[in-house]
């Protein structure tokens, strides 16, 4: 692949005046991007001149200032791959110019609220590289009363295009992972990003951003980029985009998806005032990128949802007057009733799914195009940053409402919003020819979390299994893709083959068609474009085998190419019109049996200034989508009843199959845990029973040396026989009667004190601590077994050597334990 050069990127001067070449970021972020340009950004500057070298020549194209002398040399044999590529199939693109999915892996930070955890479970060992540890691995001193519940590998490592640690501001996350698409995108190439991880990693603030200042994600950033760039360039076409890369001839006059909002009636605008977030931008990203000022551009916006495996637009209900400026107000189906009470309203939102088509060859030049459009999705101009981000934030509006609102907690859709950028040369506006339409897709995907840990139930529960349904097909197409790429790589590495036609014909199918999330970014994979990938990851919450998941997933798509080349030029617009357009009829069901539409009811509270609280009872109508007239579309695929019914009969067979799947890890998770509990029991009474034991032991001995003492007493061994006094009190007593020490009580004494005072309890704060009046601890398993064994351990000549003696003496003729002859003073004896 031809290395590129680094983007040309200049920052706005506060003026606007003066661009400059170099962006105005601090040395460290400079550093930073200049090794992010050499180990992970593509650049993208020179795309631009394979774009112009690969279009119809225009004139005044020479005259360009921006074109560089590096973009002028560009080899004429690429520029004829580009040719070719173009001419051919959108798919058939040198296997040369394939490009690899870039995986970047963005780590959060510990958050205030989050549960107290000991350490994050991900190091990273380098900008690419990070090491993932199972908390859960037992350590080595409890490894035996532990059982590994988890099925993933303990210890991983994973590599990624760039790992970003949790300190990476906003600002330079976007600067490596989405200025190139951007500068791309205007320079008429499609791309496509998409945040992927688990629930609460961190997708949405990558994507939307926080409302800290800074905290503006990579979305409004793009937009702000966009607009920054084509200042002066803005253009009002005569041509709109429609479908996924078609033109049509814009009829500003008609407004045919305007609602206007009805008199008197609470608009869910009002009612959520309380829940939108402050609008004040204060956070503007000043990146410029370098242009062709001989193009003039048109930007446009979309917003889908794809929730429970249907496809929502979520800008459907913006009202668009005839000059084509916005209403920034949704203005759903009327309200069913007022509530009466004053403070409650009911409302009845309607909304309906959009079907997926194929899209028509007729869009997109000579090629045949291997992609899906969503039909009758709002496609909104935008003449601003400001305006277009007023739009995304009403789209989170609605998909807040529509999807997540009943589970606030985590974003329960895959959230797209799709920027398209319409360009043409100045010379040929009136050349529909010369048109041309590039996409970007900024794709928020719902978490990837299991249903166990959720605890979902019912309509959530059918929400998990769609989610992981979709996120499980989207790897499932990555690793057909991936092995499909490597069969058609190893035919060209055996014997120098070139002729890859064989081994594409027999290559698996990949089951793009089994989501609706797969159906609409399989363009980006299959077609023309770049793919970028974002792995949020959360190293500090339980989620390890999930993250595993989330990491396995980004290896697989790594491998995975994307052919990005440029858009293609048009063909005449299709004469079409929506206004033109049949009615449309709902999709029947299997067997052809409609599906009932799915209601929800959601309540929704927010405090007014008089700081009463108001309640909105939202009733949730989700249509189902609509397919066209047989023939509406002459281009498109014919719709055979049975062959659809067969189709939704593999959806619902496969939709079984994940729940089936879900099922089993969670009965699998359960055993485990059921397993592992029952096994600590069991550890509890054996470490119970040998304990009891222990003890039992320990009061057995005990007797055992009173008894030995006792009868030494009574046999007169110690010169008198025991008084029943405290032995203290018995030793001062002989002591002073007698005026000095004999040997004997010596020896006595030194076997009752000895053991307290030369072989002390090991453990001073010992809590049983039963003195027995002679210095020791009867309960302490040291003091008795030093006082056992204290013979055996102590050196020949002391003290407690005497003591064996004194008591070897001992000999009562029928003890069976004390026949041993006498030791002698100071030898190794044994006490018996
Ligand atoms: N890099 C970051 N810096 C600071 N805060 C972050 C960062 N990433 C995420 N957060 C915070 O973490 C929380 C969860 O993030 P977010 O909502 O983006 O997760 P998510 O992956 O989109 O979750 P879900 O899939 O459930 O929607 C938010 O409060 C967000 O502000």
């Amino acid at each position: 692949m031809a290395s590129k050069a680094k983007p040309a990127i200049s920052t706005r001067s506060s003026t606007r005046t003066k661009p400059t070449t170099q962006p105005t970021t601090t040395t460290a972020a400079r550093i930073t991007r200049a090794a992010a340009t050499k180990s992970t950004a593509p650049a993208p500057s020179t795309t631009t001149k394979k774009v112009t070298a690969a279009r119809k020549p225009l004139l005044n194209r020479n005259a360009s200032p921006e074109i560089t002398p590096a973009v002028a040399k560009k080899p004429a044999a690429k520029t004829s791959k580009l040719v070719a590529s173009n001419s051919v199939s959108s798919n058939s693109g040198s296997d040369a110019d394939k490009e690899p999915i870039r995986a970047y892996l963005r780590i959060r930070p510990h958050l205030g609220d989050d549960s107290p955890t000991s350490s994050p479970y991900l190091e990273p060992l380098s900008d690419t590289a990070v090491r993932m540890t199972d908390p859960s691995q037992p350590s080595q001193d409890n490894q035996l009363h532990r059982v590994r519940l988890s099925a993933a590998a303990p210890s991983s490592i994973y590599t990624f295009s760039h790992v970003f640690p949790t300190s990476t501001p906003q600002s330079e996350f976007f600067t490596q992972t989405t200025l190139p698409l951007v500068q791309d995108l205007l320079d008429g190439q499609n791309g496509l990003l998409f945040a992927y991880g688990v629930t609460n990693s961190g997708k949405t603030y990558t994507v939307q951003g926080g409302n800290e200042e800074g905290g503006a994600g990579i979305l409004p950033r793009t937009l702000d980029v966009i607009f920054n760039s084509i200042e002066g360039l803005h253009a009002k076409h005569r041509y709109r985009p429609v479908r996924l890369q078609g033109i049509e001839e814009a009829d500003l006059s008609s407004t045919p998806h305007s609602t206007p909002a009805p008199p008197n009636e609470p608009a869910l605008a009002d009612v959520l005032a309380a829940h939108v977030e402050d609008p004040t931008e204060l956070d503007i990203d000043p990146t410029v990128l370098k242009l062709d000022r001989n193009y003039e551009y048109s930007v446009w916006l979309s917003y889908t949802e794809v929730y429970n495996e249907k496809v929502y637009d979520l800008l459907h209900t913006v009202n668009c007057s005839s000059e084509g400026s916005k209403t920034i107000r949704p203005s759903f189906v009327p309200a069913l009733a007022n509530g009466g009470g004053g403070n409650t309203n009911s409302l009845l939102l309607t909304r309906k799914a959009l079907p997926v088509k194929p899209s028509p060859a007729s869009d997109s030049g000579d090629t045949i195009s291997q992609g899906k459009y969503v039909a009758g999705l709002r496609q909104i101009q935008v003449n601003s940053a400001a305006e277009a981000k007023a739009l995304v934030k009403l789209g989170q509006l609605h998909r807040r409402v529509f999807g997540t609102l009943a589970n606030s907690q985590s974003s329960r859709s895959h959230g797209m919003v799709t920027i398209k950028i319409l360009r043409n040369h100045r010379g040929e506006r009136n050349d529909p020819t010369a048109y041309q339409t590039s996409r970007l897709t900024l794709v928020d995907l719902a978490g990837s979390e299991r249903t166990k840990y959720t605890h979902t139930t019912g309509d959530r529960l059918k929400e998990a299994g769609n989610i992981n349904k979709s996120l499980m097909v989207l790897g499932q197409c990555m690793q057909v893709l991936r092995a499909n790429q490597r069969r058609v790589a190893q035919t060209l590495q055996a014997a120098g083959r070139s002729d890859t036609r064989d081994t594409k014909r027999a290559m698996a199918v990949v089951p793009f068609r089994h989501s609706k999330l797969t159906e609409i970014l399989m363009d980006y994979f299959v077609g023309e474009g770049k793919a970028v990938m974002i792995v949020n990851v959360n190293p500090y919450d339980t989620g390890y085998d999930e993250n595993s998941h989330v990491m396995k997933f980004a290896a697989a798509a790594r491998e995975v190419c994307t052919n990005p080349v440029p858009a293609p030029l048009h063909r005449a617009p299709s004469p079409m019109k929506r206004s033109q357009q049949k009615p449309t009829q709902t999709r029947p069901g299997l067997h052809g049996i409609g599906f009932a539409p799915n209601r929800r009811k959601v309540t929704l509270s927010s405090v007014g200034v008089d700081r009463k609280v108001s309640k909105t009872q939202l009733e949730i109508v989700e249509e189902d989508e609509e397919v066209g007239e047989p023939g509406e579309d002459e281009e498109e695929e014919p719709l055979d009843p049975m062959v659809d019914a067969l189709f939704e009969e593999i959806d619902i067979l496969r939709l079984q199959l994940v729940e089936a799947h879900l099922r089993c890890a969670m009965i699998e998770a359960e055993t485990r845990e059921e397993v592992m509990k029952e096994m600590d029991e069991r550890m509890r009474d054996m470490e119970q029973m040998f304990t009891r034991r222990l003890m039992n032991e320990i009061a057995r001995n005990e007797m055992k040396t009173d008894a030995k003492i006792d009868m030494l007493h009574r046999a007169g061994a110690f010169g008198k026989a025991p008084q029943p006094q405290s032995s203290q009190s018995k030793r001062e007593e002989v002591g002073d009667s007698e005026g000095g020490t004999s040997e004997m009580d010596d020896v006595e004494n030194s076997l009752v004190r000895g053991s307290a005072s030369t072989v002390r309890c090991a453990f001073d704060s010992c809590s049983i601590n039963l003195v027995c009046g002679r210095g020791r601890c009867r309960a302490c398993i040291f003091c008795t077994f030093s006082f056992i064994f204290g013979c055996l351990i102590l050196s020949p000549g002391t003290e407690s050597c005497r003591q064996t003696q004194a008591i070897s003496a001992y000999r009562p003729t029928r003890s069976r334990w004390s026949r041993s002859p006498p030791t002698s003073v100071g030898g190794r004896g044994r006490c018996h």
